[in-house]
Parts: structure tokens; C-alpha cells; sequence
């Protein structure tokens, strides 16, 4: 049995401890190699620091984004791109056609979902369009593959979970609707095609193996820049620009064309008392759900259509990974101040390595999803979860020096829904008596991210929060602007300490 070692055993001081028979030469010469280990080890720290040093010297300012998904830091980042590198992002306004597409199809398939199993009480009561034929008694339609997908929309309790106790009576979809609904197949095959153009099963193989191209909620995501790469075009910042690829106008045209077809279908779908009373009962709310371009298909599905700045702002691609922005100011006091903007996604597991080292951060709240749930987590409230999210970051002791600007963001959706009726009071019980209106509702907010601030900072620092709809050109490139000026005149005090 071997002899036990002693309970101050240290295994590796035994290997590092001189040879016990070392001569006098041997020691000078092993000191001298821990001199020279030591001083090279210096060195490596100390160019670490200069160039950390440089950097600030250089100009180079590094804000991250940090929210939860679907809050709106790809759109903060593309309005950057707007705004300072408007050729660049000109230019990339074609890659956004096939998102643009594809985000139309999606809320298309929405609605034709819904109808596959409409329910008899869902239907309004009076005859739902003039030229309906008859109502077809057995005329229930299979739930399509995508049924799935209403759960991203639809945030409140869906139809199944509503009308689990009704009787299977069977439901008379007025005859127009189905036969719309059967001309707009060819628009799955569509999908499909975009989809598997969009992501080659390649690019996000490493993410989900089991279905590579579509999330667990039916969202089409892609790794940042790849799905431009795959038309053969550098992604925004990185890698060059070259000539939209014949390829990718081929596809865009062919699904326009398919679009263009369809349009009358569309519009008829869209604007049809019944399907707005179907969507209405099972509270989906399209309008209010990323990537929404129903309100503009005579434009959308013209032949001749070319994304605008705004559509591109509008469009929805989820971010898996992390993408980096990079530009340079070319005008004002600013001059040569290089910006990297990191967007890293909304998975919070690949947020920390990107902590260090930051001037600023844009966390973005978005402040109407105060009656939705996480389109990951069923079970949580969004707002609850962003709440918790700004807590988070505002404790992290890694961040403590880190200047904090709030987006208290998706303004114009919240207005939107207390116009219509909703009560913040119903889910934020707090909010109590006060008037159900934006201003009061914008001012509560702010003042509860605030007062979170002041409690969980471990130190003080600069602090800005705005309320802001990040689509809304007019309204962020003034924003902007401010956050600019803030991070840059923080970023030149602290370089000066350096
Ligand atoms: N109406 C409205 N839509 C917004 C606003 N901000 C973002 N959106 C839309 O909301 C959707 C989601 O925004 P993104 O910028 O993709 O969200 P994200 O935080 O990057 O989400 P992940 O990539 O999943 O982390 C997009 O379709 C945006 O156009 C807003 O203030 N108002
Ligand atoms: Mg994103």
C-alpha cells in the first residue's frame, strides 16, 4: 500500500521545487530563466495595457446592446448603420427583400392557420361577406405544419386553451375564405424555398442540429452575416460589398411574382370582416408583431417593390451569435472616432465574454410587451423578464464603470394598446389608478428603471434613459445622437485619465 501524503501535500510546489542536489551553476541558471519568464510575462501584460491605452487613444469606443429578444438591438443597430454609414446600408437594403418576403408570408400562414380550425363562435354572426357562397357544412380544413407558429403572435391564451370544452360542431368557414385559403397554398412551397435559400443547412448546423432552420417557436433565425454571405455578399462592416448576386434577384423576383399574383387574395384576406373577428377572439395581434407588413400589400407585392429604409427597420430576423458593427465618423468633432457596436443576441448565456472593456451600453426594454410572455418561456412575462434582465446588469460588478443609457423601447406599440382598450393596471397592478395613457405610462416606467439603477449600482455612474420606438426614423436618429455625443464626451474623459 503506498504511504499516505501529508494533509499539506502541495503536488505542484514538489514539481516546481529546485532539485534538492542543484549546484550553485544549475541555480544560477534556473534563476536566471525565471527572471527572464518573469520579465517576458511583463512585457505581454504591459503591451496588453498599451494597447488597451492606444485603443481609447485611437478613438475607439465599444458599446454593446443588451436586451431581451425581440426587443428591438438589431433594429438600434441598423438605425446606427442608417445613420452613419447610410451608403453602406443603402446598398444593403436588397439583402432585406427576401426577409421582407419572407416576414409577409409568415403573417399570412398566421392567418391561415387560425382559419384551419376555426370554431363556430368565432365566426361574427351576420353574413360575413357578400359574395360568400353558402356556408359548407363539413368544411373543416386540416391544421396546416405551421399551426405552430401562432403561439409567437398570439401571447394571450390561445383558441385551443379557450375552447377546449366546445362541441366539435363543425365549423362553416365562408366558401371565399376557403377558397383563398386554397389559392395561397403555393405560398408554403415559398416559404420553404426562401427559407432553405436563406439558410443553407450548413451555416446553422452547429446551433440545432434536430431542426436547422426554424426555432422551437417557428422563427426563422440566422447566424449575423451569414445569410447575406449565402448570396454572396459581405456582411455589414466586415468583408466587402460586390453586386447583389444574379441568384438572389432571381429568387426575390420569383417570389414577388408569386406575391404579385396573390395580392388580391391577400388584400381580400387581410381586410375581411371574418378573419378580423377569428383574429380578434383568439387575441392575435398581428399589427403589433414584429415583421408586420399586411397594412402595406399593395406596395409590398408589387412587381417593381424595393425595400425602403423603413421596411428594413421593420423587417424581423432573429440574431443567434454575435455581430459586430463597425464604422467610422466621418463629420464633426468626432472626426475618426472608430465605433464598434456589439449586438450580441438575445441569449443571455453569450453575453458576458463581451463585458470587458465596454464604454457604454444600450439595454432596451420594450415596455408594451407588458401583457405577453417570452416566445422561449411560456410561463414568463416579458416585462417581468426585462425588469429582472436591467437588475441584472445593473448589479454586475463587471459592469460597474460601464455608463448605462435605458431604451425604454417599442413606445409606439404601447400607445397602440392602450388605445385600444388594454390596462396596464390588469397586469401591473402597481401602476394602480393612474390615467391609462402613454405619458403616464412612459413616466411610471421610467421612474421604476431608475430607482432600480440607483438601488443595484454598485457605484455611480452616467445614466440616460429615453422612451423610444426604434423603428421610427425621426424620433432615434435624434436619440442617437444624444447617446453618440454622451459615450463619446465619457469615452475622451476617461481616455484623458488614462
Ligand atoms: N413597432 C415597433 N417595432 C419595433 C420596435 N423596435 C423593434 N421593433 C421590431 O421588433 C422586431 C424585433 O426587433 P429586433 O431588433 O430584431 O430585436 P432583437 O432584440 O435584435 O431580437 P433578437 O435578435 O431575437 O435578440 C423587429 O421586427 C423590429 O422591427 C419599436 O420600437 N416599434
Ligand atoms: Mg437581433
Amino acid at each position: 500500500m503506498p504511504a499516505r501524503e501529508p494533509a499539506d501535500h502541495d503536488p505542484l510546489d514538489a514539481i516546481l521545487r529546485p532539485p534538492l542536489d542543484e549546484t550553485p551553476e544549475e541555480k544560477a541558471c534556473r534563476v536566471a530563466q525565471e527572471e527572464e519568464a518573469r520579465r517576458v510575462s511583463l512585457a505581454i501584460d504591459e503591451s496588453i495595457r498599451q494597447e488597451r491605452v492606444a485603443r481609447k487613444k485611437m478613438k475607439v469606443v465599444r458599446l454593446l446592446l443588451l436586451g431581451q429578444s425581440e426587443s428591438g438591438k438589431s433594429t438600434t443597430l441598423r438605425q446606427f448603420q442608417r445613420l452613419y454609414t447610410p451608403s453602406a446600408f443603402r446598398e444593403e437594403r436588397i439583402h432585406w427583400h427576401s426577409i421582407i418576403q419572407l416576414n409577409l408570408i409568415r403573417s399570412i400562414h398566421i392567418i391561415l392557420d387560425a382559419l384551419a380550425d376555426v370554431r363556430p363562435h368565432e365566426l361574427p354572426s351576420a353574413p360575413p361577406s357578400p359574395t360568400s357562397s353558402p356556408p359548407l357544412g363539413s368544411r373543416r380544413l386540416a391544421p396546416s405544419m405551421y399551426s405552430a407558429r401562432n403561439n409567437v403572435y398570439g401571447d394571450s391564451a390561445s383558441a385551443s386553451d379557450t375552447d377546449s370544452a366546445e362541441t366539435p360542431s363543425a365549423p362553416t368557414l365562408p366558401a371565399h375564405l376557403s377558397q383563398i385559403r386554397a389559392r395561397l397554398a403555393p405560398l408554403h412551397h415559398v416559404e420553404a424555398l426562401l427559407v432553405s435559400r436563406l439558410v443553407p443547412p450548413s451555416e446553422d448546423a452547429p446551433f440545432l442540429p434536430e431542426r436547422p432552420r426554424v426555432d422551437t417557436t417557428g422563427e426563422v433565425f440566422v447566424r449575423p452575416g451569414s445569410w447575406k454571405r449565402g448570396w454572396r455578399i459581405g456582411p455589414f462592416g466586415g468583408g466587402g460589398h460586390g453586386p447583389v448576386g444574379g441568384e438572389e434577384r432571381e429568387l426575390a423576383e420569383e417570389v414577388q411574382g408569386v406575391l404579385w399574383r396573390c395580392s388580391s387574395d391577400l388584400m381580400t384576406l387581410w381586410h375581411d370582416p371574418t378573419v378580423r373577428s377569428i383574429l380578434k377572439k383568439r387575441k392575435i395581434r398581428l399589427e403589433e408583431s414584429p415583421g408586420f407588413f399586411l397594412n402595406e400589400l399593395p406596395r409590398v407585392t408589387a412587381p417593381s417593390y424595393q425595400p425602403s429604409d423603413d421596411d428594413v427597420l421593420k423587417a424581423r430576423l432573429k440574431t443567434v451569435g454575435v455581430s459586430e458593427y463597425r464604422f467610422e465618423m466621418e463629420a464633426g468633432s468626432e472626426s475618426g472616432t472608430q465605433w464598434r457596436i456589439i449586438d450580441v443576441g438575445g441569449s443571455r448565456k453569450t453575453w458576458v465574454p463581451f463585458f470587458d472593456d465596454i464604454d457604454a451600453i444600450i439595454f432596451l426594454a420594450p415596455i408594451s410587451c407588458f401583457d405577453q410572455t417570452l416566445a422561449e418561456d411560456r410561463s414568463v412575462n416579458r416585462l417581468e423578464d426585462s425588469v429582472l434582465l436591467w437588475k441584472a446588469v445593473c448589479s454586475n460588478k463587471l459592469l460597474a464603470r460601464v455608463d448605462l443609457v435605458l431604451f425604454l423601447n417599442k413606445c409606439d406599440i404601447l400607445a397602440s394598446k392602450l388605445g385600444s382598450g388594454i390596462r396596464l393596471a390588469k397586469y401591473v397592478k402597481s401602476f394602480g389608478e393612474r390615467p391609462n395613457e402613454s405619458e403616464a405610462v412612459e413616466k411610471y416606467f421610467k421612474s421604476k428603471f431608475n430607482a432600480i439603477h440607483r438601488e443595484y449600482s454598485p457605484i455611480p455612474r452616467k445614466y440616460y434613459g429615453f422612451c423610444t420606438s426604434v423603428t421610427d426614423t425621426t424620433t432615434t436618429g435624434g436619440i442617437i445622437a444624444s447617446v453618440r455625443d454622451m459615450v463619446v464626451r465619457e469615452h475622451l474623459r476617461r481616455s484623458k485619465l488614462l
